[in-house]
């Protein structure tokens, strides 16, 4: 079985590694949007694979660290692609929740990287 919790923030951000002329080059923000999968069986007792308060209290620290900041400024997200930051989420939330099978960073509504550890 697979659950998915979805989380939004807001955060401004430069891409240091465009060429100047690439307007990602510029500081700017985006209104991410983050999706957690979990696999895993469903406990015959409480008849969730992982409770969401358990998901949300996991991420809501680091959520807390990338809303309204500037990604940048974060450490290990200095080139904070969408997929630098894939990597930054499920390599922090994974020793939390070890049913966590893929994170999915939407940059815009037409934009995302995937990462599932691979
Ligand atoms: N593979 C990637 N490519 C790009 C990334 C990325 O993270 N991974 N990021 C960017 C910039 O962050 C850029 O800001 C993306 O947003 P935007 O230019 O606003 O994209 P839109 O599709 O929304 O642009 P429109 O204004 O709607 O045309 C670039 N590439
Ligand atoms: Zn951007």
């Amino acid at each position: 079985m697979k659950i998915v919790q979805a989380f939004t923030f807001e955060a401004a951000h430069r891409l240091p590694h465009v060429p100047e002329n690439h307007r990602c080059h510029r500081m700017h923000g985006h209104s991410y949007r983050v999706d957690l999968h979990l696999e895993g069986p469903v406990d015959p007792a409480t008849g969730f694979v992982v409770d969401f308060f358990d998901v949300e209290a996991a991420f809501g620290p680091l959520l807390a660290r990338l809303d309204h900041h500037c990604l940048n400024e974060i450490d290990g997200l200095e080139n904070p692609t969408a997929e630098h930051i894939a990597i930054w989420i499920h390599d922090r939330v994974k020793p939390l929740l070890p049913a966590l099978s893929r994170v999915v960073v939407h940059e815009t509504p037409m934009s995302r990287a995937e990462y599932d550890g691979t």
